[in-house]
């Protein structure tokens, strides 16, 4: 039958970039849904790659074909001999992804994170008092709060104090060899499938990745020993890698399988949160008239006498509503993480060979007009609010009304962890602190360039200023931690 490919560009601007080869900016750019419509094909150095432009696709292909959308992309060196498949986000569609999914989605429900607000909440004050101590610095406080949020949810770890902590560094190092693995063209493997079969004493590139496979597999089992440890001393708090510990007969993995699954939550969980928040506050010194009407909710709802908590949550819908706006506008994950198609499929007419990598372009599905009106590129938590000030639906069945999670069986498992770090974050954070461009600061705030690496981007550099709303914030902020010591 005659093979109809989905429209696409002929030559493309080339970029290494991970995973696509392609401009970022480019492809994430609205005008590409005017150029090709809701699919859009492009083939880079042999492969097929299915940029997704709409929420009706990705809903008609990633939710209602999931049994042929949910694999990931396979790479030689990454998969068998970097990770041994066992980093959950980027293991293809199979026994051992279920056995990780299961435990995932489990450990990170709806109704478990509550488990995990005395942590989060902790760090928003942490969070709080660092920024008006030493500003200049956002992303660094962002980071270390994030990481250190993480880790005392996976293993009950004390709060880290600074972001050049060993263990972050640790992690860090790790997230980045995953990404560099599987850039474009960084391993000739990938080309010439039979160079695997070299023995690795003539193969650096397979010595180098058996050898920090052996590392990584070293430093997250030495971090789950130590809920080990606590279980044996009957120290039973709740954290993931406790509930994978104790439902050992359940979840069916090995030692070495738990240790990397909690090891996975973390590298997925870490820059995506705190990349996240550098974004808000960005937009937010582009928007005061956001922070204005935050403040005003926060006034009225929690008062001046202590910081909120998750229990002022419920009766802070402009705040909530701030946490599905920042997830939408956000361009954290551009492009998700990328699905594979495990069968050939026809959809619509036209012909999605096997093997293509799928990619929803988040900013172009979260920025539809049709759905968002004509300011959709615009910042607006409002948007999210009904006539009586609560928060509905926006993006017809989708509670969180936007795209970044990604969609069906793979969709993010920490996405109500993150929703909590976030509401809380934005709560404590207004309430204490207004947030101020410097005297002086040149220029207009450039909220419209991502700076891309691997998966995420990031915002350019900015300066900000953080100054107690009122006199007693600070000692109210360090009583409330005190309840936590
Ligand atoms: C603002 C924060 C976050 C954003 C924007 C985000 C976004 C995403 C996206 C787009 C995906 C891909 C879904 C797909 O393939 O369709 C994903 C997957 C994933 N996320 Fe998140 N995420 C965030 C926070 C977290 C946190 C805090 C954790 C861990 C606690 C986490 C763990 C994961 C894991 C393990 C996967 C892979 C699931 C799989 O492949 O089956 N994420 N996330």
């Amino acid at each position: 039958a005659f093979r109809n490919l989905p429209p696409g560009p002929k030559g493309l601007p080339l970029v290494g970039n991970i995973l696509l080869a392609a401009d970022n900016d480019w492809l994430a750019s609205p005008q590409r849904k005017d150029d090709y419509g809701e699919l859009m094909y492009l083939s880079v150095f042999g492969k097929g790659i299915l940029v997704i432009n709409s929420q009706r696709v990705a809903v008609d292909l990633l939710e209602k074909r999931s049994n042929i959308y949910s694999d990931r992309p396979r790479y030689i060196s990454f998969n068998e001999f970097l990770t041994e498949n066992l980093t959950f986000f980027l293991t293809g569609y199979g026994d051992l992804w279920r056995r990780f999914r299961r435990p995932a989605v489990e450990g990170f429900s709806k109704s478990v994170v509550p488990d995990f607000y005395p942590i989060q909440n902790r760090e928003a004050i942490m969070l709080a008092l660092a920024l008006v101590k030493s500003p200049p610095s956002a992303k660094r406080h962002f980071r270390r709060h994030a990481w250190s949020i993480i880790l005392s949810i996976n293993y009950r770890l004390p709060p880290v104090e600074s972001e050049d902590d060993p263990v972050i560094i640790g992690i860090v190092d790790h997230v980045e060899r995953l990404s560099h693995e599987v850039e474009p063209g960084a391993r000739l493997v990938e080309y010439f499938p039979w160079m695997r079969y070299i023995p690795s004493r003539f193969a650096k590139w397979k010595r180098d990745a058996q050898y920090w496979f052996v590392q990584d597999s070293l430093r997250y089992e030495r971090l789950l020993s130590k809920v080990v440890d606590d279980l044996a001393k009957g120290i039973d708090q709740p954290s993931f890698g406790a509930t994978l510990l104790k439902n050992q007969g359940k979840y069916r993995l090995s030692e070495r399988e738990q240790a990397w699954l909690v090891g996975d939550m973390l590298t997925a969980g870490g820059e995506t949160t705190s990349n996240t928040l550098h974004w808000w506050l960005l937009v937010l010194l582009a928007h005061p008239e956001v922070q204005v009407r935050a403040q005003a909710e926060l006034d009225e709802v929690v008062g001046y006498a202590r910081p909120p908590t998750f229990a002022d949550l419920p009766s802070l819908p402009y705040i909530r509503a701030m946490v599905k706006e920042v997830l939408r506008w956000s361009p954290t994950v551009p492009f998700g993480i990328p699905h594979t198609s495990s069968a050939d499929d026809w959809y619509e007419g036209m012909f999605i060979p096997k093997g293509t990598l799928i990619l929803p372009n988040m900013r172009v599905v979260n920025f539809d007009t049709a759905v968002f009106g004509a300011d959709s590129a615009r910042f607006n938590p409002a948007r999210y609010l009904d006539e009586k000030g609560q928060v509905k639906v926006v993006m017809d069945g989708r509670e969180e009304g936007h795209a970044s999670f990604g969609y069906g069986r793979r969709v993010c498992p920490g996405r109500f962890v993150a929703e909590g770090t976030l509401g809380i974050d934005f709560a404590t954070l207004l309430w204490a602190l207004r947030f101020e461009r410097p005297e002086g600061a040149k220029g207009e705030l450039d909220v419209n360039t991502p700076v891309h690496s691997g998966l995420v981007a990031h915002p350019v550099p900015f300066e900000f200023k953080a100054v107690p709303r009122f006199a007693e914030a600070e000692t109210l902020l360090k009583a409330a931690l005190d309840l936590y010591e």
